[in-house]
């Protein structure tokens, strides 16, 4: 296994949307509605899966069917990934083959002992690949076994001995994988001339001077700046979490807020203040939300752990502890700051939930289905 570090190195790890969202920024995601939509994938639904030899696939093509396969792990699934992948795509299109995404599960960092935030959820990844139009998704367990094979077992057992059988393979240059890293695009190549198949590496696509990668995506949102993260993405950052009992003072500062607790490893900001949406039942509401333990009330309970925010939807008034909900990060509006009294912190965050009322209204936008 090649170290966790390594650039592209995956041991060490219907596309409605690709072609607006190549070469612009996120507003070319459309609507607020449209844009919401296509952030947490909801505009396809992924099929039932069906158990393989080495994991499970949604779709299927033919076994031993040829093939255009796009392998990588695909954290965020950003604008990098889509790029390989609508290559992978227009590749499949000129040899008149169908296109499989192999992807991984869990993520390699996360058995490798190295684990990163992560910038999707597994089934919000899955989706977002989905969405790009493969005819078959295939999700090799990653394992420690899995690990421990060598490009050349890797290949035989878990591609071409699980039904693939790709005349071309497509992926980002400095891509490696195998255990010690040792496959890498040279040595896949060579390995393809032995197996029947060509492969492609990709140039890495740069976007504001430097490589789209999940690594400095996830700097950028740990640091606020979930602008520049949706630029990268080539869509909005959202979280999803349980709706957690707070200390119960919202309500009576004026502002109920939906306290929510995020899955472990979820990539969030350190803190901070931001506008945003809270999605629940298929409805996205607007939000001001903070991001982190409340500076004013330090250690006072579920807040001090990691991977805690809470926001307030704007014209929203339901009991809703113990539901899930997603929150769409958009902009920062400030730094989270302790204050010396309560009126302050109370004109403070109503003057956050202004902001996020001019930019994006009140009450909710009905999406196309129900968050599943
Ligand atoms: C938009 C928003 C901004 C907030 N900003 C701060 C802040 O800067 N400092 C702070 O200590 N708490 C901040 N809070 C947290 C509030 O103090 C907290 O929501 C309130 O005390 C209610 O907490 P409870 O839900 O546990 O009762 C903010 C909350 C929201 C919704
Ligand atoms: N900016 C990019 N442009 C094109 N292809 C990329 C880009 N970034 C990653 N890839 C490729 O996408 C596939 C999936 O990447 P993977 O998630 O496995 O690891 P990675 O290369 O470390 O990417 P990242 O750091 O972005 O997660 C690999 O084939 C990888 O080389």
């Amino acid at each position: 296994m090649a170290s966790g570090k390594r650039a592209g190195a995956i041991w060490c790890v219907r596309p409605i949307w690709c072609e607006a969202s190549r070469g612009c920024g996120v507003e070319a995601l459309g609507s607020p509605r449209d844009a919401l939509v296509r952030s947490l994938g909801l505009e396809c639904t992924l099929p039932a899966p069906k158990p393989c030899q080495w994991g499970w696939r949604y779709g299927q093509i033919d076994p031993h069917e040829h093939c255009v396969l796009v392998i990588g792990a695909f954290d965020g699934v950003h604008r990098g990934h889509q790029d390989l992948i609508r290559q992978g795509a227009l590749q499949a299109r000129e040899l008149g083959v169908p296109l499989v995404i192999l992807t991984f599960d869990p993520d390699p960092s996360a058995v490798l002992g190295t684990p990163e935030p992560q910038l999707l959820l597994t089934q919000d990844r899955f989706r977002q690949l989905w969405a790009l139009g493969p005819q078959e998704l295939r999700v090799c367990a990653f394992t420690e076994k899995l690990a421990a094979l060598s490009p050349e077992e890797f290949l035989d057992r878990a591609v071409f001995g699980d039904g693939l059988s790709p005349c071309l393979v497509c992926v980002g240059e400095g891509f490696a994988l195998g255990a010690q890293g040792k496959g890498t695009v040279p040595y896949l190549s060579s390995l393809g001339k032995a197996r029947g198949f060509r492969l492609l590496a990709q140039p890495l696509l740069s976007l504001e001077g430097a490589p789209v990668s999940a690594t400095r995506i996830r700097q950028e949102i740990a640091s606020g700046d979930t602008l520049k993260a949706a630029r990268l993405l080539g869509r909005r950052p959202f979280v999803r979490g349980t709706v957690m009992r707070g200390r119960g003072q919202g309500t009576s500062f004026g502002f109920p807020t939906a306290n929510l607790m995020c899955a472990p490893g979820t990539a969030l900001p350190a803190s901070g203040v931001f506008a945003g949406f809270g999605v629940l039942d298929g409805s996205a509401w607007p939000a001001a939300i903070n991001v982190g333990e409340p500076p004013t009330f330090k250690s006072q309970g579920l807040q001090s752990s990691q991977g805690f925010l809470e926001a307030t939807l704007l014209g929203f008034s339901q009991d809703i502890y113990g539901d899930s909900m997603a929150i769409v990060l958009y902009e920062r509006l400030r730094p989270s700051r302790p204050f010396d009294s309560f009126e302050e912190l109370v004109a403070t965050v109503r003057t956050n939930m202004d902001q996020v009322r001019e930019r994006y209204g009140e009450g909710p936008l009905k999406l196309i289905s129900p968050v599943r």
